[in-house]
């Protein structure tokens, strides 16, 4: 037993723990020892190294160690690397912010935390869980670009206290994966990061070994190109239309009422093919398809929640926040005049001038809870996506120093955009009229790094692929004026992108 064991054991004792500390990775006694165990930057370059000294680390503190690890990856494609991964135990991860200023790819899980159903404290517990992590990692090198390094990719359900039906089996309340391997495309070029975690029962050489025979697997995989094409043809089924706009009607004249403000309310298409849906295929289609919207895709299992939306929640850089208020909607014209001139009818709509303020004011008012300053445009512009167009305002905020990422997302989440106003009026009309579960649907996904910096876009546009099914999702926002039949065709529009990227025909 080595000295370093020795007088863990008399810590753990004190507080009163319990178990084995001594695992196959712990050092000899006599092992070179580190002075203090804060160091956070390693020194050693290859992975071995940093393993070794991850496990070593790992037996002095009897907590599990992350090792982290990036370097340049310059000829690795994010898609083919997301195709290469289809074999990771259903754990792939895809996020591409509209500027392609950040393209994230996760494989594999390195780690992971999850949170189930009626958890208050889910945003909480995620960030606790990863702090705790982070505390005492091994990173190397010390400076990556942002959305390299160790991060977590995920997200949350819409709503946890409503009803989880098995269509979501895999996506908890809160579910973050830290992949095992992480490929960052930035403008500065492309990286790819290797995350280990090494408990003090790990052999590092064995560890170094897996990790290095899977990243060429992948590698080769992805260096290869390929991604499937997949053309299905599908059986279409919409869920209790009729049903989705005697529930507008209703939620209309509850507002005109007094009785809330806005209510967005949703609606599910089903769809059944004859072979298996690729999520690398839809995603090819939507990055050629929707060039303005964030692309996504976050697996779990044998189903992946895939889309393209338009609407940021809340990103972060440093001290800076962004958000956009993005809720009111036209279709696009046939031509520019056309398109043009629909704009501007949108610009000068009354009853979606009102549905957009509405989110203009909540999110302004959580996010000065947060923040030292914000600054907000006076009115909204045109926001145009392949489909439709959206009345769009950006805000954006100077965090005070204790606000964190997932503080701001749990306090604008859900937005009158994707529940309504007051929220949990909305909330709870939601759950009695809507006919279906919302799971991820309109809620929170995207990623979080070590320094707490991340983005979160609102899970619209979207729809999950299980094997040969998929389910496709679409809202929208019901005024006191609004009418039941525009809203429907509004949710229409709003399935294109999804039914485009599926690139089926309908039987
Ligand atoms: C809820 C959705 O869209 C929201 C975002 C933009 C515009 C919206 C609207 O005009 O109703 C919705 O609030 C959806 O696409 O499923
Ligand atoms: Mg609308």
């Amino acid at each position: 037993m080595c000295l370093e064991k020795q007088s863990l054991i008399i810590d753990r004792i004190d507080l009163g723990a319990v178990g084995s500390p001594i695992g196959r990775g712990c050092v000899a006694p006599g092992v070179e020892r580190m002075g203090g165990t804060t160091v956070s930057t390693m020194k050693q370059l290859d992975n071995l190294s940093g393993l070794e000294e991850g496990a070593k680390r790992a037996c002095r503190s009897n907590r599990p160690v992350l090792v982290s690890r990036t370097r340049r990856a310059p000829n690795l494609d994010p898609l083919s690397f997301f195709a290469s991964g289809a074999g990771t135990q259903g754990a792939r991860n895809f996020w591409s912010d509209p500027g392609r200023e950040e393209t994230l790819v996760g494989l594999g899980t390195a780690w992971r935390t999850e949170s189930g159903p009626q958890s208050k404290n889910r945003y909480e517990k995620v960030e606790r869980d990863w702090a705790e992590l982070i505390r005492g990692a091994l990173r190397e090198p010390a400076d990556v670009p942002r959305g390299a390094g160790p991060l977590l990719m995920g997200g949350f359900s819409f709503d946890p206290i409503g009803e989880h039906t098995s269509l979501w089996e895999g996506f908890s309340d809160a579910s973050f994966i830290l992949p095992r391997f992480l490929l960052t495309a930035v403008r500065d070029g492309v990286w790819l990061t290797v995350n280990a975690v090494i408990t003090p029962e790990d052999d590092p050489e064995e560890m170094s070994q897996r990790l290095a025979e899977e990243e060429d697997q992948l590698v080769d995989a992805a260096v290869q190109g390929y991604i499937p094409e997949t053309h299905p043809s599908y059986d279409a089924v919409e869920v209790e239309p009729e049903r989705w706009r005697q529930a507008v009607a209703q939620a209309a004249r509850e507002i005109r009422e007094g009785q809330l403000e806005k209510v967005v309310l949703a609606r599910e298409l089903r769809l059944h093919s004859q072979e298996t849906i690729r999520p690398a295929s839809v995603l090819k289609r939507l990055q050629e398809q929707q060039p303005h919207s964030f692309l996504f895709a976050v697996e779990r299992g044998d189903a992946c929640f895939v889309g393209a939306s338009p609407e940021r929640l809340v990103k972060k850089e440093k001290h800076h926040l962004y958000s956009t208020c993005l809720a009111g909607t036209y279709p696009r014209g046939s031509d520019p005049a056309a398109d043009q001139e629909l704009g501007s009818q949108l610009l000068r709509d009354v009853k979606n001038r009102q549905e957009h303020a509405v989110v203009v004011n909540m999110i302004v008012e959580a996010l000065r809870e947060g923040c030292t300053s914000i600054q907000v445009p006076e009115e909204p512009v045109l926001y145009k996506v392949r489909d439709v167009q959206h009345l769009f305002t950006p805000v954006e905020g100077t965090a005070h120093p204790d606000t964190t990422l997932l503080s701001i997302v749990e306090r604008l989440h859900p937005t009158p955009a994707l529940g309504g106003y007051p929220q949990e009026r909305a909330l709870s009309r939601i759950r009695e009229m809507e006919a279906m579960d919302r799971g991820w649907y309109a809620a929170p996904l995207g990623w979080l790094d070590f320094r707490g910096d991340g983005e979160f876009a609102c899970g619209i546009r979207s729809g999950l692929l299980r094997n040969k099914s998929a389910s496709l999702f679409a809202g929208c926002g019901i005024m006191g004026d609004s009418d039941p039949v525009s809203e429907y065709e509004e949710t229409r529009m709003k399935f294109q992108p999804m039914l485009l990227a599926l690139g089926g025909k309908k039987r």
